[in-house]
């Protein structure tokens, strides 16, 4: 069994400098081996896959399709064909709105979404609400981010066409009870939408046993590459929902008035595939799962409550979300009394350490906590004790750099 400290090595950037890189929630860093992958498909079977007949052609088909399967086997789908491949979990979010919900809102229906939502998982279904008339319903959690029992149940009613859920937030790191609020809104019949951008890759996700209808996330915040995204879809949802985006690659049959659609999973993959990405994602899939989601989870708990204690003697820094590390998903979002979260990130900049300051595309969240913007250090396993030490070291100084006494 290896030490999770061995995998460090398989990121050249993470040793190349003295760059203390916390920002693990906005995207990852990749490993040789996805790295390599990528430039193997590129070296020996690169060609536009899916409709060409020759040997180069049906090798990238051949490549492009088992990703497909290992992205399936990895989440618990049923079958492959309930896996899309999209850009990022924006355009995932997007595809759900557009091609269920448009067709299946109502005026006067419901769609149910918490407050703590990324942008990408709210402007969606402001979209869907303005065009049909129908009305958008924000849960709102508790000052540690965790949305009530009494919460879901007393706004996800008979008139609840769609929930649509962060399964864990980009800013407080709160795990929300999916499971719980699938099956609560299953019974009013509704749909679920998870967003699963920040949880796929720090915990095993079996979608089938979460009851997701649709579950969205992206390769770049998981070791894979950038351009490449996921969206699951329940087979049956899927079938009946019309194509997102249009034009090659997703037509049976064309002519100059109308046309027929591609089975799935083409109807939704128009155009040229990113084949590359998704090889760069299987093995990105491969590699997490070697590394194990347990020791994943142990390494990032270790060193977010190192994070948070340390933090805790600076008594000028606010951390919002629970005060338990273990529930944080190695997401720690703070403020720093008197000084703007631009300047946290440039001071801490000046010293080598990557964090996120602003309002993490989830500005309604921003204005239930009370703030305009807020800094973030996000953790990933590959991440260590020595890099907490020196942030920590850092931080401490970011007043007084700031003409603040210390
Ligand atoms: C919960 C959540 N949903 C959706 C998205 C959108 O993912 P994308 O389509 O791949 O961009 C993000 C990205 N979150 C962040 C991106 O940069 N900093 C972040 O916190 C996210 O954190």
């Amino acid at each position: 069994m290896a030490n999770i400290g061995d995998y460090r090595k398989d990121f050249d950037i993470l040793n190349s400098g003295d760059y203390v890189y916390f920002d693990n929630a906005a995207t990852s860093q990749r490993p040789n081996q996805v790295l390599d992958a990528i430039s193997n498909f590129y070296r020996t079977a690169n060609a536009n896959p899916l409709r060409g007949l020759y040997d180069w052609s049906i090798a990238a088909t051949d490549m492009y399709e088992d990703s497909r399967r290992v992205v399936a086997d990895f989440i618990g789908a049923a079958t492959p064909e309930e896996i899309i491949f999209t850009r990022n979990t924006s355009e995932s979010l997007n595809l759900v709105a557009y091609s269920y919900g448009l067709d299946n809102v109502s005026e006067g229906d419901e769609v149910v979404i918490s407050v703590m939502e990324h942008h990408s998982n709210i402007l969606p279904w402001q979209m869907v609400c303005r065009k049909k008339n129908a009305k958008l319903v924000y849960l709102e959690p508790d000052e540690e981010g965790v949305i009530s029992k009494e919460e879901y149940e007393s706004k996800i009613t008979d008139r609840t066409k769609v929930v649509a859920i962060g399964h864990v937030s980009n800013v407080m790191g709160v795990t929300n009870p999916v499971k719980e609020i699938v099956a609560y809104a299953k019974s009013k019949g509704a749909i679920v939408v998870v967003d699963g951008a920040q949880s796929t890759p720090h915990m095993k996700i079996n979608v089938q046993d979460l009851g997701a209808d649709f579950f969205a996330f992206s390769g770049h915040k998981m070791l894979g590459p950038m351009g490449i995204g996921v969206l699951y879809g329940r087979k049956e949802l899927l079938e009946n929902m019309s194509p997102f985006l249009t034009g090659g690659e997703m037509i049976e049959y064309v002519t100059r008035t109308d046309a027929t659609y591609a089975e799935l999973p083409h109807k939704f993959e128009a155009g040229t595939v990113n084949a590359s990405g998704a090889v760069g994602l299987a093995e990105a899939i491969r590699y997490l799962q070697n590394v194990g989601f347990e020791a994943i989870e142990a390494q990032e708990q270790k060193l977010t409550a190192l994070l948070m204690e340390g933090m805790s003697k600076l008594p000028y820094i606010k951390i919002y979300g629970s005060k338990d590390p273990k529930k944080h998903c190695g997401i720690v979002t703070f403020t720093i009394d008197g000084v703007h979260p631009h300047d946290i990130s440039s001071v801490l900049n000046d010293d080598h350490v990557c964090i996120r300051a602003g309002h993490h595309c989830a500005q309604p969240l921003m204005q239930f906590i009370g703030e305009g913007s807020t800094a973030r250090a996000s953790l990933y396993f590959y991440n260590t004790e020595e890099e907490v030490k020196i942030f920590l070291e850092k931080l401490a100084k970011v007043r007084e750099v700031m003409g603040y006494g210390a």
